[in-house]
């Protein structure tokens, strides 16, 4: 490895070495991110997203899932997104996407998410700084608020999908999960990255 200045020079990044067969699929079918595809897994294998069902989408930049949530929901469902960043592809007219954080809610925010969801999903992910246990801590914080928000704004029976950087804390917040739902499963679709420690916890059939 050559050394300069005092720096470690790597070899240059090749033109596309994080592209794989999900990123050019999702260029393929039309949609902004390949994490189109870890919805799909979950949908298939779960089955939450119905016709007409009202969505809740947070962290939904650059809006693969609320586009796929909109599909599947169709036009008598209703898809709300959040995320800190705008969505600036193209959403069909029962989907909408909002700028904000869900750690600090506006009470302009609140109002747009006051009524009754039939299913809450987050793939909230924090910037990650390469440190496992900050992005794990990171990662749990979004969780927890992904959490409060979903028992606060889903119907009885509604369901939620949540993101999750497995860390220390993993166990406790499935507990966690676990006392608002009838069933709880943990998911990692085919289509994460093998070295991701992301996984999936979903809630299903929130209790009364
Ligand atoms: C992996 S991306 C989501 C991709 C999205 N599901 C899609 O399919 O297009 C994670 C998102 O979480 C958002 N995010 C992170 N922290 C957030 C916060 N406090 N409030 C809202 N969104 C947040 C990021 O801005 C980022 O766009």
């Amino acid at each position: 490895m050559a050394v300069r200045k005092g720096k470690i020079s790597r070899p240059p990044k090749k033109k596309g070495q994080w592209e794989d067969h999900y990123t050019r699929k999702a260029k393929e079918d039309k949609y902004p991110a390949r994490s189109v595809y870890k919805l799909q897994e979950i949908q298939r294998k779960f089955t939450l997203i119905k016709k007409g069902a009202k969505v809740l989408d947070l962290g939904c930049s650059p809006g693969s899932w609320l586009l796929y949530a909109a599909e599947l929901s169709g036009g008598g469902g209703h898809v709300v997104g959040i995320d800190l960043k705008p969505v600036t592809i193209k959403l069909p007219p029962h989907a909408e996407a909002l700028v904000g954080d869900i750690l600090s809610l506006t009470p302009e925010l609140e109002e747009a998410f006051s009524s009754g969801f039939s299913v809450v999903i987050s793939d909230m992910a924090p910037a990650t700084t390469g440190m496992k246990d900050v992005d794990a801590a990171r990662s749990l914080e979004l969780c927890d608020m992904a959490l409060t928000v979903a028992i606060e704004r889903l119907l009885s029976g509604g369901h939620f999908v949540c993101k999750i950087f497995q860390g220390g804390d993993f166990d406790a917040y499935v507990t966690r999960v676990k006392g608002h739902f009838k069933q709880v499963k943990i998911f990692k679709p085919e289509s994460c990255r093998k070295q991701s420690k992301e996984i999936y916890v979903i809630g299903i059939g929130k209790k009364e």
